[in-house]
């Protein structure tokens, strides 16, 4: 038993320095999958480590006195299956018959050895299956293999570092090891109900990813320092090579150089990333995320270089330092010893100014919730934004009104690309957002209207459908008279599809109000596929008002079933968020479903931004092809929620075309 303690209490002592290697490369991992870091992924990650340096210390430990030892029992391997059972049998007077012999069965080795030997993997099959999202006979194979590589390591003493084997190699062992390993995979299938579905939260970290976070800025910067320090080096041993080695001016200039090469030279060339950066998907940028000049680098990095020297420096200066010794800053230091109190003020002052200017900055970051600004940043018009931040800022630049839209649309289908194919690819796009944050299949209610945003939402229905979803889609008409082209051959299309395939579709043609809010309620995710830029007026007609009602009511104040109370009365008296009456957003229910509006929310005006009432108010909005003026205003967020661009094709010669076309209007 103080075997297993002591190689436990070894692991601890040894998981700070194996953590402390590790962690560089696993933020840096991290940021570059996944963009940010959650901090229960780093929880799952390390307590896994740590998990694994326990068992392999247990399995190893301790380690024969000497390489030539020969550890008589292990000589042999044992190769009959249930051994263990036969010899407890033999040695122990356990009967089960006799509770009394019970107790003591604990206390024997055969016993709790077994029990260990079954309790050693049961965190690897909970690992495999919870966080790595093994099935079961992956997760047989993996527990097999690890303790496997057990055995052997202990069958061919350390792999040969020992001569003799020195601990029994025991098929009963790789037996009890893989049975643990199992009935870890089965004990945590019940606590994953609860526990947080590492897919979401991938997904949330993608989101957070988007943006340039302190933490991912300093990395960056610490990675670009052990760069330029690495080249530093190599460049010191040149000059050593050289016979240079002693001379001061010499070595500061070149780490001058390699400082120039690593932040402003490489920039230059890779329009903005210095290694680093490019390591961690950042980019630099002007403040309006538009291409920065190579003046800008320099401006930013050189600032910074002055912002940690100049005020050392002068200091050093300002307290009586020998000028000849401070090195580089020879000259700073030579003029402050010789105007002391004149800088001890300018100093102070300076330092206080930019004291005030550093909280102002990050009382201004936190309450806006914008990205911290460092003053050469500021000064020289820069700021580091991540890759993917950089892309969808430059995609929200690129509005087109709606009219533009439909003769973009029109430019894609004489290209070749028809507007089916469009709307295939829109509706596919839709699915694809609903099962990133639904991952598992779970009953989904797609709401169409009569129009081709109605067909976005029958193509979605299918590919959804397909993937086992049980869809319910709701529909004001018969596919055959719908109006609209391509929604109505597509919808006519999905429809016999859904018969020959046995598709888990439902279609519910005008339903009455108690089936739609049944339908609405037992759904994990709501398709709002009503309206679309073809939609006009203030007010949205019948029956799609009902239906976006029926969404809004089930988003703010939770199923039918739920919470009959006082309160929920009042609210659905006051039903105000429908009517877009409420100054501040509603909360969001908790248990409300996952809603994704195809191309904008039905009841907001693609080109306005003005809600109508009522107005669906979503989670997400997949907009298709570009963003349209309405989506962009920040007013509009409480009813966009997360707006996505579905590009649908390379859009960019298109739009080219599109705006030669506009200039010669
Ligand atoms: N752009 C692209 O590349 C692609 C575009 N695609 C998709 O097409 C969508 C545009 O389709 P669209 O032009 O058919 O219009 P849409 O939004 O379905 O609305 C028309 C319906 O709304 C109705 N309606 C209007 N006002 C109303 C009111 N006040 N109250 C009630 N109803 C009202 C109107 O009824 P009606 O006036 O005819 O009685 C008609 O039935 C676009 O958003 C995108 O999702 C993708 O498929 C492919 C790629
Ligand atoms: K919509």
């Amino acid at each position: 038993m103080n075997v297993y303690v002591s190689n436990i209490v070894m692991a601890a002592l040894s998981f700070p320095l194996i953590a402390f290697v590790i962690t560089i490369p696993y933020m840096v991992y991290q940021y570059r999958k996944f963009g940010s870091i959650p901090w229960l992924r780093t929880l799952v990650v390390y307590s896994f480590v740590f998990y694994l340096l326990c068992a392999y210390f247990l399995v190893l430990l301790p380690l024969p006195e000497d390489r030539t030892a020969i550890v008589p029992y292990a000589q042999t391997p044992q190769l009959v299956p249930f051994n263990f059972v036969h010899e407890f049998l033999a040695e122990t007077s356990f009967s089960p018959s006799n509770p009394s012999t019970w107790l003591a069965t604990l206390r024997d080795p055969y016993v709790y050895e077994a029990f260990f030997n079954v309790l050693l993997l049961v965190p690897l099959g909970m690992y495999l299956r919870y966080y790595f999202r093994r099935t079961w006979w992956q997760t047989l194979i993996i527990g097999f293999l690890v303790t496997l590589s057990f055995e052997t390591t202990q069958l061919t003493g350390l792999w040969g570092l020992y001569e003799h084997p020195y601990r029994l190699f025991d098929v009963d062992d790789l037996m009890m090891n893989t049975l643990g390993a199992m009935v870890g995979f089965w004990m945590v299938g019940p606590a994953m109900r609860v526990l947080p579905d590492f897919r979401l939260v991938n997904e949330e970290a993608r989101e957070a990813g988007m943006r340039a976070s302190v933490t991912k800025r300093a990395l960056s910067f610490l990675l670009d320092l052990l760069i330029a320090g690495f080249l530093g080096m190599l460049v010191g041993f040149g000059l050593a090579a050289a016979g240079l080695s002693g001379q001061e001016t010499i070595s500061v200039w070149t780490d001058r150089a390699v400082l120039l090469l690593c932040f402003v030279v490489v920039p230059v060339v890779t329009h903005g990333q210095t290694l680093g950066q490019k390591l961690l998907r950042l980019r630099i940028v002007r403040s309006d995320a538009s291409r920065a000049h190579w003046y800008q680098f320099l401006a930013r990095y050189g600032l910074l270089y002055l912002m940690i020297w100049a005020p050392f420096a002068a200091l050093s200066g300002v307290v009586g330092l020998d000028p000849s010794t401070s090195g580089e800053m020879g000259a700073i230091v030579n003029f402050a010893a010789h105007n002391q109190t004149l800088l001890v003020w300018a100093w102070v002052v300076l330092m206080a100014a930019w004291g005030v200017s550093l909280l102002v900055r990050a009382v201004r970051s936190w309450r806006l919730k914008r990205p911290f600004v460092m003053l050469n940043g500021l000064i020289s018009n820069t700021r580091i934004m991540t890759v993917a931040g950089v892309e969808r800022e430059r995609e929200r630049r690129c509005v087109l009104d709606v009219a533009d839209v439909a003769a973009l649309e029109r430019l894609i289908a004489d290209d070749g690309t028809p507007l089916a194919e469009l709307m295939e690819r829109a509706g596919t796009a839709v699915a694809d957002t609903v099962r990133l944050h639904v991952p598992d299949p779970a009953p989904v209610v797609v709401l169409a209207g009569a129009g081709n945003n109605g067909g976005d939402g029958w193509v979605a229905a299918r590919a959804l459908a397909e993937q086992d979803y049980p869809v319910t889609l709701i529909t004001s008409d018969l596919a055959e008279r719908i109006k609209a082209e391509p929604a109505r051959s597509t919808a006519l299309d999905v429809f016999a599809d859904t018969a020959e395939r046995d598709l888990p579709l439902r279609v519910l043609i005008a339903p009455d109000a108690d089936v739609l809010i049944d339908a609405i309620d037992g759904a994990e995710a709501v398709v709002d596929a009503i309206l679309g830029t073809g939609f006009a007026g203030d007010e949205v007609r019948p029956p799609y008002a009902a239906w976006i009602r029926a969404a809004n009511r089930r988003r703010f104040e939770g199923s039918r079933g739920k919470g009959r109370g006082r309160h929920r009365k009042r609210a659905l008296e006051r039903g105000r968020h429908e009517r877009g009456e409420r100054r501040s957003a509603p909360m969001r229910a908790k248990d409300a479903p996952f809603t994704v509006a195809v191309d904008v929310p039905s009841g907001l005006s693609a080109q306005t931004g003005a809600a109508a009432r009522p107005c669906l108010a979503a989670d997400m909005t997949v907009t298709m092809l570009a963003y349209k003026p309405g989506l962009v205003a920040t007013e509009t967020n409480r009813w966009t929620g997360m707006v996505t661009l579905a590009r649908l094709v390379d859009t960019k010669p298109y739009l080219a075309a599109l705006g030669d076309e506009l200039e010669d209007d």
